[in-house]
């Protein structure tokens, strides 16, 4: 009964449209770490990215075909060549990196100014909560300016990619999102 109401549900919401996800954020915050935790349900040695990892993941019916992209400062410029239709991003910041939050700021208000991610919603995972010192989602919220944003679906949580804590609450929040949006 719930896999024919799953059927029903999924193709009202365009079936096996694979909706596109960027994972954004400095490097080192821990994008790569978040993807495969999310994929694999395991935590995987990470290298800093070069490039991108693309990977397809289904959760709650939906297919997320999810983009991750490297972090470092002289590649960050590459983001925008992704921007196009993708219709969220997840904004990962390593909530003890105190020091460069304003950097990180910057980088995702520089990012949301674009005409492509006009309509795109926006995830920010506070990650590293296992670290001593870390902020908290409200401090990392008050640091990044979250609440000026108006015209546009935003949450954070608070998470921990390598204990797995508060990724699932994300998506959950992600998917409901979308669910309206195609609805
Ligand atoms: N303690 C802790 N370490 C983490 C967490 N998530 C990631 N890391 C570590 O942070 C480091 C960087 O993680 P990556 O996932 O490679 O970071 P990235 O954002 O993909 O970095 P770039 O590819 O350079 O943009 C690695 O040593 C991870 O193990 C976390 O939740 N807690
Ligand atoms: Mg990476």
């Amino acid at each position: 009964m719930g896999n024919v109401l799953g059927k029903v549900f999924s193709s009202l919401w365009g079936g096996n449209k694979e909706i596109r996800i960027l994972i954004l954020g400095l490097d080192g915050a821990g994008k790569t770490t978040l993807l495969y935790r999310l994929q694999l349900g395991e935590v995987v040695s990470t290298v800093p990215t070069v490039g991108f990892n693309v990977e397809t993941l289904t959760y709650k019916n939906l297919k997320f075909n999810v983009w991750d992209l490297g972090g470092q400062t002289s590649i960050r410029p590459y983001w925008r060549c992704y921007y196009a239709n993708a219709e969220a991003v997840i904004f990962v910041v390593d909530s003890t990196d105190v020091d460069r939050l304003s950097t990180s700021a910057a980088e995702l208000h520089t990012m949301l100014k674009e005409d492509e991610l006009k309509d795109a919603a926006l995830l920010v995972f506070a990650n590293k909560q296992d670290q001593p010192g870390a902020l908290t989602a409200s401090e990392v919220s008050k640091q990044l300016n979250l609440v000026d944003m108006k015209d546009r679906s935003w949450s954070i949580m608070a998470c921990s990619a390598i204990r797995g804590d508060g990724l699932n609450e994300g998506l959950d929040w992600l998917a409901d999102v979308i669910k309206e949006e195609h609805m």
